[in-house]
């Protein structure tokens, strides 16, 4: 393309006007018309900022990540149009990728023209201005994503109103006690939220506050002070009350959080926004489970079939040993990890971990202890089970060893969803299962019977399934009803009554399995049909738990994030969506592509 239709180009373009001739040709010297072909990129995400593009024909489309990674389409660009402009007067790395649709010829210009430019005609650089500052709040506001249900003009409407703060460490964001009238976004740096008890957390890029007071009309329950340099985007209260009257999604998604930060303050949410607070009857379809139980059961399961084989053949007391700690745990371990990988919002397997061995080390002797005193004269060495209020006694103090360790290491305000306490309670009950197994175990072993300790063993591992873990993760779920239900007392009285009969309902029935499953029948065809029935109404009642479980976690993480089509025609190559994302805030695992975790609120992002 020749120097004249460059100049020609420029002398016609609307943010060029007024420029003297001389200083336009000075700019068109050093302009180089470039062309792109369909899917080569024109600048890419993060690299230095030395030039930018006049668009003089095609289309480009203006690409960038989200927090967690993601491709986010940030706008289609035609003939006329200007890239890099944003680099060049900031000084900073590219905040896009910018890319070619279809062919696309351009013109290239150089920093040093750009800046002559923008010295000579302030209308320009007055134009140049306003379009940066627009763009960098779009852009922001997109990846943030809490308003990812918004269409993008309308979006691009709210960065026109939305106000950048700069604020300086230590300054007084919001202060206890003060009506909060405005909506807060962090865009750069960290505030730190000092509440009640001395209890501190922090928000990051992504994390927003002041949508509490403005949803609620209640002066402020914390203090929240800059805990470094930081930036925010601001928007006031008439702005941020329109975008919740008109956009039903966004609307549930603040709902969500006001459950998730400051559930005690549902019933004063302002009363336009009451009928979405009504738990609505929706079946989304759960995503499938991950299979790493299976690995588990391969590998620990495998284990124990070799080590019994090899201990059998060599006679070795070690390798008896071995196998069995590795028989009495490979049931439970599978069990839990089962459980475990139907959960949509998992806290780490540390933890779990913790809680199954504890429940091992604490819960057995606790059990033991108080059967002796309470249950059996001290040297009788006869139970007799066959009356049914010893076993029944048995499964009422085991039961509670059980629950009171679960409880004792995971606060029941951790137990936020039900598929907490069904997982939770598996592993206390499991870690229970498990070192009753080895002493079991262990008892024929001191009877110098190898071949009766791995048949206990294998006997055990078979029917973990339909005990302990089972009883224990439906009497947690009945905990968590119960807890849940004076949560929801001030909303609905029918509901919160409901979950304390399913609560009571629950635990007495729970007490019955297990104590059915030990009461000593004289025959034992009786015996066995019981133990059958009691894994079978176990096995299924611990089926709908975790089914309605998963679907209370995929409600919280679907309304919190809201599913949005990209129509991208190009995915940046560097996406790299992580398979699960960990909350910096409170360690929970979230499904990839997250952009809120479900159970705290804070912005998820990539490591
Ligand atoms: N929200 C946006 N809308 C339109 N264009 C944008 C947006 N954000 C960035 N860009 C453009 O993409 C370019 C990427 O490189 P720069 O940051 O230099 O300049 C950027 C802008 O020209």
């Amino acid at each position: 393309m020749s120097f004249e239709v460059a100049i020609d180009f420029l002398r016609d373009h609307s943010l060029l006007h007024g420029i003297p001739e001389n200083e336009l040709q000075i700019a068109a010297s050093s302009i180089e018309t470039v062309s792109f072909a369909d899917g080569e990129p024109l600048l890419i995400e993060g690299d230095t900022s030395d030039d930018c593009f006049f668009i003089m024909s095609g289309k480009v489309q203006v690409s960038s990540r989200n927090l967690v990674g993601k491709t986010l389409l940030l706008a289609e660009l035609g003939s006329g149009s200007l890239v890099g402009e944003m680099g060049l007067l900031h000084n900073e790395r590219r905040t896009a990728r910018v890319t070619a649709i279809g062919d696309v010829v351009a013109l290239r210009m150089e920093r040093e023209a750009f800046e002559l430019l923008a010295d000579r005609s302030p209308l320009f650089y007055e134009s140049i201005l306003l379009t940066v500052r627009i763009r960098m709040i779009h852009r922001m506001l997109r990846s943030a994503s809490i308003w990812s249900a918004i269409p993008d003009a309308e979006l691009r409407g709210l960065a026109e109103i939305t106000l950048i703060r700069k604020v300086t460490k230590s300054d007084l964001l919001v202060a206890k006690g003060s009506l909060v009238d405005q909506f807060f976004m962090i865009t750069k740096g960290r505030v730190e939220i000092h509440g009640s008890k001395k209890q501190k957390s922090f928000l990051r890029e992504g994390d927003f506050f002041g949508e509490t007071g403005l949803l609620t009309d209640t002066s402020s329950e914390v203090e929240i002070v800059a805990s470094e340099d930081s930036e925010l985007l601001v928007m006031g209260k008439s702005e941020f009350q329109y975008v919740l009257n008109y956009y039903a999604p966004v609307r549930k998604q603040f709902l969500e959080i006001v459950r998730i930060r400051t559930p005690h303050l549902l019933s004063k949410v302002a009363l336009e926004y009451r009928d979405e607070i009504i738990e609505e009857e929706q079946k989304p379809v759960p995503p499938k489970a991950k299979e790493r139980w299976v690995d588990i059961l391969l590998w620990l399961g495998g284990g124990f079939v070799v080590l019994s084989i090899i201990a059998l053949f060599l006679q070795s007391n070690w390798l008896n040993i071995a196998a069995l700690i590795v028989g009495g745990i490979v049931g439970p371990v599978t069990f839990v990890s089962f459980i475990r990988s139907h959960q949509l919002l998992g806290f780490s397997q540390a933890r779990l971990g913790l809680v199954f061995l504890l429940s091992a080390i604490i819960a057995v002797p606790l059990a033991w202890f108080l059967e002796r005193i309470w249950l059996f004269d001290v040297g009788v060495s006869h139970f007799d089970f066959a009356h049914f209020r010893l076993p029944l006694s048995v499964s009422v103090i085991e039961e509670s060893a059980k629950l009171l360790v679960c409880i004792a290491l995971v606060r029941t305000k951790q137990m936020h969803f039900l598929m907490d306490a069904v997982v939770f309670g598996a592993a206390a009950g499991m870690g229970f299962a498990a070192i009753e197994s080895v002493i079991y175990g262990w008892s024929h072993l001191e009877g110098a019977s190898s071949v009766g300790m791995f048949s206990v063993l294998w006997i055990r591992a078979l029917l973990s399934p339909f005990g302990h873990g089972t009883w224990t993760a439906i009497a947690a779920a009945a905990i968590w009803f119960g807890t849940s239900a004076s949560r929801s007392k001030g909303l609905n009285k029918a509901s919160s009554w409901s979950k304390v009969w399913r609560a009571a309902a629950l635990l007495t029935l729970v007490i019955l399995l297990h104590a059915m499953w030990d009461f000593r029948f004289t025959n034992g065809l009786a015996k066995m049909g019981m133990m059958v029935s009691v894994g079978i109404v176990g096995l299924t009642l611990l089926y709908f738990l975790i089914r309605a479980g998963r679907r209370e976690e995929l409600h919280a993480l679907t309304t919190l994030n809201p599913y949005v089509q990209e129509s991208l025609r190009f995915i940046d190559p560097e996406e790299k969506a992580a398979d699960e994302l960990r909350c910096d805030s409170c360690g929970t695992v979230s499904p990839k592509e997250t952009r809120y975790c479900a159970r705290c609120g804070h912005a998820l992002r990539m490591k």
